[in-house]
């Protein structure tokens, strides 16, 4: 691939290594905290694949929000920024969003069906026998090997651009520190990690937002931005927009990538373990909170992100300092997602070029970390525990689950290279993913919210969905270019038909299936799972009896202020799992919020946008540019500052128990 490199390949080695093992590093103090002053250990299995279900809604929303930003959030939304303009940022944020909107009705399905497991396949093993939950680990699987291998793909790819890295040592050294950080600490530790990379994302994202509209020299506004992309498209009009302009809503391609980003997001979101665990992870009655603001959130950081670079390198692709000068991009270094690295050089030379470094870097680990504690969930419960040793103890578990994620680090870098090897780009493998995996989607979906799906509906309509996906994409690519090619097969129409075709064949068979033969069906089963054996006193009884638990703590610690304070919540949540009934309100705003907000952002402001053909007026171009700032601020409140907030009481307790040595409940 074609690299132009402004920073020395020590800088290189130095982001890849040395800041995954400062996070490692970082985990180690953070595990001993956790295991010193609060109830739960990472030694327990429990703790380390759910956060024991206890985690407060802004800690989540910053996890989703880690989870969520791929290297694509920030490289693809910036290639389709400078490929169609305005509506390229719009589209892939708006696009991608509503499915973390969608999700807080599963995640409420989960508290209110299942509050016991640990992945969302044993729901599906429990439904629907063991034939099904193999199909799913597969779709499953699937989703998380093309999730951690395109970061690892877009991430060496920035890398080695930017530095002259060696594009292989980048891929497997990039997980390696993930690795060591995910085994100390755990999901809840990885939490905290992801949100201290979210910190950083935000932080530097709103620097590139501030030099590109405030103070650069050569942009420096929002109208002299305007000013140069009305030049641009006199010398590059873009295909498919009114008039050739990058500032309209009026984008063809830019309309068909929305609709293959709503279809391949629902796919990455639904099918991937990680955003389930995050729901498991969650307090019960606030787990829809922490899913609706973690979609507002998450909107802002491709919107703001690609608003700012994707159009600083159309408006400064003919400035001296843009690395390709006096050239444009080629279609390689576009679809390779260079237009981000390129103009964020271009904007700030060398300090551009390492705050970009930094900030796909943050990206990279904390999605490739929980996509490996995700895994190694799956792994673990679904495939050791059910299938190698059902009695497996705890210790086994954790063993395993430690295990896996060194397992998962190494597939994610040898797939990554695969496609290196083969020619896949980033581009390639992000318009394509959601045609693989969007069959499954409906059914997985309908597994926790429909008690009507049969075995046969669930099992017919994902498979049919693979296969509608996999005809429609390649016979659309051979009639339209007449051959098929990695080129012809990424193209947007091919990919568009079979995204359609997957998701939409997969809906249909589902649900006529099973409603053509329905089968009785009772949530008590699946709300059986995991749960304890009766008339042993736990917590979940209700009633915690105290001394038990002292014993089983395993840290020894529960005559400490956090700890007291812990097990207060953790009684509230179990009352809560008890009486399902209690979630139904917190079900009827998911489904309200979900629905009018993704009505908003995917119908009711874009489309008509689209058909009337405005091409944005300067003053309407500076309302966006400021819109898009209100929302990278509310974002850094909501993952920043929220989980703070909500911490506060518990650090102000740490601070008297690790410096006073207090050890007595309020
Ligand atoms: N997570 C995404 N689709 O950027």
């Amino acid at each position: 691939m074609p690299s132009i490199q402004p920073l020395p390949v020590g800088v290189g080695y130095g982001v890849v290594v040395g800041i995954g093992f400062f996070f490692a590093a970082v985990m180690c103090g953070i595990s001993y905290i956790q295991n010193r002053y609060t109830r739960f250990s990472t030694k327990t299995s429990e703790e380390f694949n759910t956060a024991s279900r206890s985690v407060k809604p802004g800690l989540i929303a910053s996890g989703i929000v880690s989870a969520w930003t791929w290297a694509a959030t920030l490289l693809q939304s910036s290639t389709v920024a400078y490929e169609y303009g305005v509506a390229g940022p719009f589209w892939y944020a708006a696009g991608a969003t509503v499915q973390i909107l969608m999700f807080s009705i599963l995640a409420c399905k989960v508290k209110q069906n299942a509050p016991r497991c640990h992945t969302y396949l044993e729901i599906i093993y429990t439904r629907y026998g063991v034939l099904t939950h193999w199909v799913f680990i597969f779709f499953a699987l699937l989703t998380n090997v093309l999730v951690s291998s395109q970061l690892l793909l877009g991430g060496s790819a920035v890398v080695t651009s930017l530095t002259g890295m060696n594009v292989y040592a980048a891929i497997f050294l990039i997980p390696l520190g993930v690795c060591v950080y995910v085994v100390l600490g755990g999901l809840r530790a990885t939490f905290l990690c992801d949100y201290s990379h979210t910190l950083i994302l935000m932080v530097i994202i709103l620097y590139f937002m501030f030099s590109a509209y405030a103070t650069n020299s050569q942009i420096g506004s929002p109208s002299a931005m305007y000013q140069l992309l009305k030049q641009a498209a006199l010398k590059r009009p873009v295909s498919g927009n009114q008039d050739g302009s990058y500032v309209t809503m009026k984008s063809n391609f830019a309309l068909i990538f929305g609709v293959i980003q709503l279809c391949s997001g629902s796919g990455t979101v639904f099918l991937d373990q990680a955003y389930w665990q995050r729901a498991i992870a969650s307090r019960p009655t606030t787990a829809v909170r922490a899913y609706i603001l973690g979609g507002l959130a998450w909107y802002a950081i491709p919107f703001g992100f690609a608003t700012t670079l994707g159009l600083a390198a159309v408006a400064l692709t003919d400035s001296p300092t843009f690395p390709t000068y006096p050239n444009s991009m080629t279609q390689a270094q576009v679809s390779a997602g260079l237009s981000a690295p390129f103009a964020a050089t271009a904007l700030l030379g060398t300090g551009g070029a390492v705050a970009l470094l930094i900030v796909l870097f943050m990206a990279v680990t904390s999605c490739a970390s929980a996509e490996l504690i995700a895994v190694s969930s799956i792994l673990t419960f679904d495939i050791f525990k059910t299938y190698i040793k059902p009695a497996a103890t705890p210790e086994q578990l954790i063993t395993v689950a430690h295990i896996m994620i060194g397992v998962w680090g190494l597939v994610m870098a040898i797939v990554a290279c695969i496609w290196n090897v083969i020619g896949i780009d980033l581009g390639w493998l992000f318009l394509v993913m959601g045609l693989l995996i969007g069959g499954a989607v409906f059914p997985a979906a309908f597994a926790i919210t429909w008690k009507g799906q049969t075995k046969a509906g669930a099992l017919s309509g994902a498979v049919s969905g693979l296969c509608a996906g996999l005809i429609a994409w390649l016979v659309t690519a051979h009639q339209y270019y007449g051959s098929l090619s990695v080129s012809t097969t990424g193209m947007e129409y091919p990919t568009l038909a079979g995204n359609l075709a997957a998701i939409m064949v997969g809906l249909i068979v589902t649900v006529a299936v099973s409603l053509a033969k329905p089968e009785p069906f009772d949530w008590d089963t699946t709300r059986l799972i995991n749960a304890p054996p009766p008339l042993i006193t736990t917590p979940s009884s209700g009633s915690i009896d105290k001394e038990e638990n002292e014993k089983d703590d395993p840290n020894q610690n529960s005559n400490l202020p956090t700890v007291r304070d812990e097990e207060r919540e953790m009684r509230e949540d179990e009352l809560a799992v008890e009486e399902p009934r209690k979630l139904r309100r917190a079900f009827k705003v998911a489904c309200i919020a979900s629905f009018l907000l993704t009505l908003s952002m995917d119908f009711l402001i874009p489309i008509p946008m689209f058909l009337s053909q405005y091409i944005f007026s300067q003053g309407f171009f500076i309302a966006w540019v400021v819109i898009t700032f209100c929302w990278v601020f509310c974002s850094t409140a909501i993952s920043v500052i929220l989980p703070l907030w909500e911490t506060a009481g518990f650090f102000r307790d740490l601070y008297r128990e690790v410096v006073r040595g207090e050890r007595v409940g309020r």
